[in-house]
């Protein structure tokens, strides 16, 4: 939709269009690497999606492009429901949380929160109550002035976590946040990242490897082919259970796993056949 159109829209009918519209995303870098390929993919507000896909098939390239961290070469990113900044990007806040939590280790786990609030001269007081709720939502209101080397993986990436939502953003990138912590940790993340879903009804894009995180937490898995990247498979995933302790033994997960891993298993073959 041409953005004078989107401007003129009322704030409901916005509402009700897609939040992000990739289409046919094309991205070459400037070593002749084409990273994506024709890539189209329409994301509703409060989704929850997955990007999967053989290492190297550009989940990282496209998310960097949804957050305005890289151009495309052709094709557009359309923002149908949200007004557009002066950068090209929608109005609202859009946050990153990486593998790495990258926090800053000389400051405390208040201040690192503070950071993306700090970047909008909103000082520690004005932003303290918002700072400690947030802190709340991760688990970790009791550790605002510890320091990162004081805190355990998962707890640093909890850091990481509020850090992106203390914002309040519409939309929520997370590449592979939970690949380098171990199984426990990452299952209890995971929990918290579904509730923190359901609580904030945040959109959520979420690339992993890993098809069972991918089974467990979204509402939609769109499983990529290899290098250059490009949809292979859009599968949604309803289920009637609680995602919970429950779910991960359940046959509905098991038989969610085992399609999820057919259509990856798909995708690896497509690129295959297409040498
Ligand atoms: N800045 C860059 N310059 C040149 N090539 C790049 C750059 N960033 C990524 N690539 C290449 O683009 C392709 C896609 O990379 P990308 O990191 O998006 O894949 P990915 O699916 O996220 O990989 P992985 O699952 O291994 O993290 C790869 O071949 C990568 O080497």
């Amino acid at each position: 939709m041409p953005p004078a159109e989107a401007q003129a829209l009322s704030p409901k009918e916005m509402r009700k269009r897609p939040l992000v519209v990739m289409q046919s995303v094309s991205k070459v870098f400037s070593s002749g690497t084409v990273a994506l390929s024709n890539m189209s993919l329409t994301v509703e507000s409060g989704e929850f999606i997955s990007l999967l896909g053989p290492s190297g098939c550009g989940k990282s390239t496209a998310l960097r492009i949804i957050a305005g961290l890289g151009n495309v070469t052709s094709g557009a990113i359309d923002w149908p429901s949200s007004r557009i900044n002066s950068k090209g990007l929608p109005e609202g806040d859009i946050s990153f949380v990486f593998q790495e939590p990258t926090l800053m280790p000389w400051k405390t786990v208040f201040d690192n929160v503070h950071l993306p609030l700090k970047l909008k001269h909103v000082s520690k007081a004005a932003a303290h109550d918002r700072i400690l709720e947030t802190l709340s939502t991760v688990g970790l209101q009791d550790f605002a002035s510890a320091y990162p080397r004081e805190l355990s993986g998962g707890m640093k990436m909890r850091v990481s976590i509020a850090r992106a939502l203390v914002t309040r953003p519409k939309l929520l990138l997370m590449d592979e946040p939970f690949a380098a912590l171990d199984e426990i940790t990452r299952q209890r993340l995971n929990d918290d990242v579904l509730r923190l879903w359901k609580v904030t009804g945040i959109t959520v894009i979420f690339v992993t490897h890993s098809v069972f995180e991918s089974a467990y937490l979204s509402n939609r898995i769109v499983v990529m082919k290899a290098r250059p990247g490009r949809v292979h498979a859009d599968l949604p995933l309803t289920t009637s259970l609680e995602r919970d302790a429950h779910y991960r033994t359940s046959e509905e997960y098991r038989r969610a796993c085992e399609t999820v891993s057919h259509s990856l298993i798909g995708a690896i073959n497509a690129v295959e056949d297409h040498r």
